[in-house]
């Protein structure tokens, strides 16, 4: 019986290549996609389990919720990948009165990084903490009789080298990956010592498309190591936590040395 991962927005990039390599690898992978993008059927040739779901709207999380449990019992891990990553909208310099219109223009902004990334992480783990349970409690035979180290499950959240940093264009977005990694140490003190709780946190990985020359070029030299390794890296930190039997309550940082590259 394949050992049953979820993964969040997984129809394309890092989630899209994570999802079809570790199903590949013997995983029963289920995802979640907001927008049916081609490759959702190129995941399902593969055996992925694809359910549609918005995660920022409260009716379609809880049916997604609803939906993993119909076809899951147990989960091995649970894999936070769903982002947007949203600019701030540009300040309105102005000596007048605050708008209310200006007002509600920024909350939009700020509550959209909150509920993708905060709120949807939190709601999952709490929803869907007994699958992980129930995977770590169902001892077959031989460790319940030998010395077998017990089963352990894993949540994996994906942040962002700039939850550490701050970051000045996109200030939400940064404030709510900082969320989730404090929520990871919150999950990790409450979960141990049978389910896992880390976070991925990336700097430049890929570009998107329609990033010119200049910009990629800037990116490039904000880390040492200058290159954007891809989804692979991401691939290999999630296999190397999935294995890992004594790291819980980290980030892991995927920032070829940019921390250390001076202004
Ligand atoms: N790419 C990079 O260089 C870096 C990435 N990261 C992090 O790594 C992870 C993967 O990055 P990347 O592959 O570029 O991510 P993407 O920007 O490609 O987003 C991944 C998916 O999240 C989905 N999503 C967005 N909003 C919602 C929502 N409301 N409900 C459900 N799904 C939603 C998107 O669906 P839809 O297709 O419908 O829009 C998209 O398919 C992210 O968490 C990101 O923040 C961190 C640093 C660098
Ligand atoms: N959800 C996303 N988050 C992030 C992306 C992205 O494309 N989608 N991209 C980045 C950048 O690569 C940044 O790290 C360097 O410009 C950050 N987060």
């Amino acid at each position: 019986m394949r050992d049953t991962l979820l993964i969040t927005g997984a129809a394309q990039r890092v989630g899209l290549f994570c999802a079809l390599a570790l199903q590949q690898q013997g995983y029963q992978v289920i995802i979640s996609y907001r927008t049916r993008h081609a490759a959702v059927a190129e995941l399902e040739a593969a055996g992925v389990m694809c359910l549609q779901a918005d995660l920022t709207d409260l009716s379609s999380l809880s049916s997604f919720i609803d939906e993993v449990k119909r076809h899951c019992l147990k989960l091995r891990a649970i894999i936070h990948n769903a982002s947007a990553w949203q600019k701030d909208l540009p300040l309105i310099a102005t000596d007048g009165l605050t708008t209310l219109a200006q007002l509600q223009q920024d909350a939009t902004v700020f509550d959209a990084m909150s509920h993708i990334h905060a709120r949807a992480a939190y709601l999952l783990n709490r929803a869907l903490l007994p699958l992980l349970q129930a995977y770590v409690s169902d001892l077959d035979q031989s460790q319940q009789d030998s010395e077998m180290p017990c089963k352990m499950a894993d949540i994996i959240h994906l942040t962002d080298f700039v939850a550490t940093v701050g970051s000045e264009k996109h200030q939400a977005y940064a404030a709510s990956k900082a969320a989730v990694e404090n929520l990871t140490f919150s999950l990790a003190r409450q979960l141990a010592p049978t389910i896992k709780v880390n976070a991925i946190a990336p700097a430049l990985l890929m570009f998107n498309q329609g990033d010119d020359d200049s910009y990629r070029q800037k990116a490039l030299a904000k880390s040492l190591l200058g290159v954007a390794p891809g989804a692979d890296e991401v691939l290999a930190t999630i296999n190397y936590l999935l294995q890992s039997r004594y790291i819980t309550g980290r980030v892991l940082p995927l920032d070829g040395g940019r921390q250390l590259r001076l202004p």
